[in-house]
């Protein structure tokens, strides 16, 4: 395409977004490309019902997963992590991890390999999607994930192999640590310096958005050094970064009768198992929930499930070089290829990129668009199973619902 240009970062962090950008994507394994195909027709809608035509997105493909091995003999390509490096911005479908044996994550190995450290999960209840609470509405929460480290961070022995053995005697022997012979062993490395740019930048983001409090995630009581660091660096964090916009609950109890006083966001900790049900009970007392790699791997799917599904949550990876927006949800293999599945996660994904590179007309109206869509009552398996009365469509016609919706929105702006 003529004119088409790269996206750039300026030093502190903000981008020049040219008109026609190059945005690399990779289609996924598994119902991948169904989505994708269907999120870039959403994609594509939104951009010109929002700027008619000024502006048009350049997709490039790159290659990870299944399709590149097959065209490569390699999972995850340099030139796939150079392009996004290379372009700034880049949007993923899901790609397949096997269980307890094959290749590693590749999903973990590209949040890795370009330092992605901030995993964003907003999970924004959607009326009139079905939800199993009472009061769904009440569930606006957006999830930072650490997402460089922690047992994510691949460093594991099978049981029986001469390295698992060897550090069993090494523990027993030098540390006095007794460890059942014959476990596997998998190690839990959590940083002061990981920690801190991922609790700087929830902070920076409860600020900006003008929320109320940012909750630490941990399990701090049993893992002391690693989940119970991890809330005290994060403490540490709002203390040295943000001293005159943050205050901790604890300090809102001893001396503001519990109520912050203006403009601060509330820094607490939950443990984790307990905070499981609190955002069931009292969703609305969590804004931002800020938490190492493993909790917000969990916590993800189940706020997912609290506002429509894993179809219908959207996550980007952030790092300060570049982003990959990616859907919380894996590639759901058993509908592999029946066009069958929700797009709507990888279409709000693609929302939070358009955010991100501060397309923000078209970014609203994928929101405002899928919404009229689903309130139609026209929508894919997992939603119409829920809603009374609703008729189920294929993944791509619901994404064509939402570009009519796209479309109308556009003719009236
Ligand atoms: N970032 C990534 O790329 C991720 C990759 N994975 C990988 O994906 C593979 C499968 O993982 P699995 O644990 O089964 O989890 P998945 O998220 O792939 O799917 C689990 C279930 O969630 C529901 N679901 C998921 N996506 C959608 C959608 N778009 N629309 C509607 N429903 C959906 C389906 O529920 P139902 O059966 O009720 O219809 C599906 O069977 C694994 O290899 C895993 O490692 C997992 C998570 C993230
Ligand atoms: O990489 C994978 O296969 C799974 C990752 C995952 O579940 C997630 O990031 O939410
Ligand atoms: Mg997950």
């Amino acid at each position: 395409m003529a004119n088409t240009q790269k996206i750039t970062r300026n030093p502190d962090g903000s981008l020049n977004v040219p008109d026609m950008p190059v945005i690399p994507f990779i289609e996924g394994d598994g119902t991948g490309p169904d989505i994708w195909k269907a999120a870039k027709m959403v994609l594509d809608a939104a951009v010109d019902a929002a700027y008619g035509g000024s502006r048009k997105i350049a997709w490039q493909e790159v290659l990870a997963g299944e399709k590149a091995y097959e065209k490569t003999g390699q999972w995850l390509p340099e030139e796939t992590l150079d392009t996004i490096r290379e372009y700034v911005v880049a949007i993923k479908g899901p790609l397949t991890t096997p269980v307890g044996k094959g290749i590693r994550s590749l999903n973990v190995s590209i949040r890795q390999l370009l330092d992605l450290y901030a995993c964003v999960r907003p999970v924004r209840y959607i009326d009139p999607i079905p939800s199993p609470m009472k009061q769904p509405e009440k569930v606006n929460m957006v999830v930072f994930r650490e997402n460089t480290e922690d047992v994510y961070a691949g460093i594991e022995w099978e049981a029986g192999s001469a390295e698992a053995e060897k550090l069993i005697a090494f523990m027993k022997n030098e540390l006095g640590a007794s460890v059942a012979a014959g476990s596997g062993i998998g190690i839990k490395p959590m940083s002061e310096i990981n920690t801190r740019r991922l609790v700087a930048r929830a902070i920076a983001y409860a600020i900006a958005k003008g929320l109320s409090s940012v909750t630490l995630m941990h399990k701090g009581n049993i893992m002391k050094f690693t989940e119970g660091a991890f809330c005290t660096w994060g403490y540490k964090a709002a203390r040295e970064l943000f001293a005159d916009r943050t205050i901790t609950e604890a300090e809102v109890y001893e001396k503001h009768d519990g109520k912050p006083p203006g403009g601060r966001v509330m820094i607490k900790d939950r443990i984790a198992d307990m905070l499981f049900q609190q955002i069931l009970l009292r969703p609305d007392e969590y804004q931002v929930i800020a938490c190492p790699n493993l909790n917000g791997d969990y916590i993800s799917d189940a706020l997912a499930a609290q506002a429509g599904g894993l179809g219908m949550a959207p996550g980007a990876n952030i790092g300060d070089e570049c982003a990959v927006f990616e859907a919380t949800h894996g590639t759901a293999p058993k509908y592999a290829g029946l066009d069958k599945v929700n797009p709507g996660s990888l279409i709000l994904s693609g929302a939070m990129m358009l955010e991100h590179m501060g397309w923000d007309e078209a970014g609203a109206m994928i929101w405002k668009a899928l919404q009229q869509a689903i309130a139609d009552g026209e929508v894919t398996y997992d939603l119409a199973r829920q809603i009374e009365g609703a008729r189920e469509v294929k993944c791509s016609v619901f994404a064509e619902r939402v570009c009519e919706k796209l479309r109308a929105l556009g003719q009236q702006a």
